[in-house]
């Protein structure tokens, strides 16, 4: 197919729906070719991941983490921080996405950062069981309760949202009402891992949460459309290019070695 850069996307679209008063992400999301997925296809493709092309989970939710780290880094540096010691909030949900907030504590202690995790419903899978003894044995403490909203503010420098992934679906159920509920309040910044918690998969949630970070993995959701904070990452470096070419990805070329891609208009098309 016709395949245009980022650049080209975006100048071509300047041209003609300029003057059509789209927001900056609303225009770029257009310029931009990659794809945003629903749910039913980030499902296909996790499946065909691990079905078709023999991945373990445990191998992707290590990159996958090891993205959302770096992408906390490149947005938050620990230099940055207005708290000493480091300390960072990383909560985790039921379901894979939590195994990557897991995952993702643990790079953060290798980066330097004082990670505490709250996990309040553990599955009893031995994959998670190691990505919690992994964080134990690195001195990483796991809290017993939701902190309140001031006191998360007075003592975290930022929150690792990874609460629910793509598999979201419905009225949220406790505890995680309750955790959502304070993360509306709290004024330090949210990363969140793949989607914003709470958010609909594909139509994402006006009264939800509100991140200053998303690090969508593998592709982007629908939900991301709806991101109004100031990072985009793509992140999850482990797509087969065949499997890419079957979705029509479209995917940016990760710099470098680098594990995240951010997601930004980097071209001259005026929009700033
Ligand atoms: N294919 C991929 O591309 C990869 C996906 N990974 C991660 O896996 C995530 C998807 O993981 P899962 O499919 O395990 O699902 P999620 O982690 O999105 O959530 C499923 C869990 O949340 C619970 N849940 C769903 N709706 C709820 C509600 N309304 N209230 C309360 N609990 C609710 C479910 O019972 C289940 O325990 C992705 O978003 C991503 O973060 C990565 O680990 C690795 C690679
Ligand atoms: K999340």
């Amino acid at each position: 197919g016709s395949v245009l850069t980022h650049t080209g996307a975006c100048a071509r679209i300047a041209s003609n729906i300029y003057s059509k008063d789209l927001t900056h992400r609303q225009a770029c999301t257009m310029a931009n070719t990659i794809k945003y997925l629903g749910q039913e296809e980030a499902q296909h493709i996790d499946e065909e991941l691990f079905n078709e092309y023999s991945f373990s989970v445990d191998q992707l939710m290590e990159l996958a983490g090891l993205s959302c780290a770096t992408a906390v880094t490149k947005g938050y540096p620990l230099q940055s921080l207005l708290k000493s010691p480091p300390r960072v909030l990383v909560i985790c949900g039921p379901g894979n996405n939590g195994g990557d907030g897991l995952v993702c504590a643990r790079h953060l202690r290798l980066f330097g950062y004082e990670p505490s995790v709250l996990y309040p419903k553990r599955p009893s899978k031995q994959l998670f069981l190691n990505l919690t003894t992994q964080c134990e044995k690195m001195d990483i403490s796991f809290l017993t309760e939701m902190p309140e909203a001031d006191v998360i503010d007075e003592v975290y420098n930022l929150v690792v949202d990874a609460i629910f992934g793509f598999s979201f679906k419905g009225a949220v159920r406790e505890p995680f009402g309750d955790i959502l509920s304070q993360l509306k309040k709290i004024t330090v910044p949210i990363a969140s891992v793949d989607i914003p918690s709470g958010w609909d998969v594909e139509n994402g949630c006006p009264d939800g949460i509100q991140p200053d970070m998303l690090i969508s993995l593998t592709a982007p959701k629908k939900a991301a459309n709806h991101f109004k904070g100031r990072y985009h990452f793509l992140g999850g470096r482990f797509v087969p290019p065949a499997l890419e070419q079957k979705y029509q990805l479209n995917l940016p070329q990760y710099p470098g070695t680098d594990c995240v891609y951010q997601l930004k208009c980097h071209c001259l098309c005026g929009w700033a």
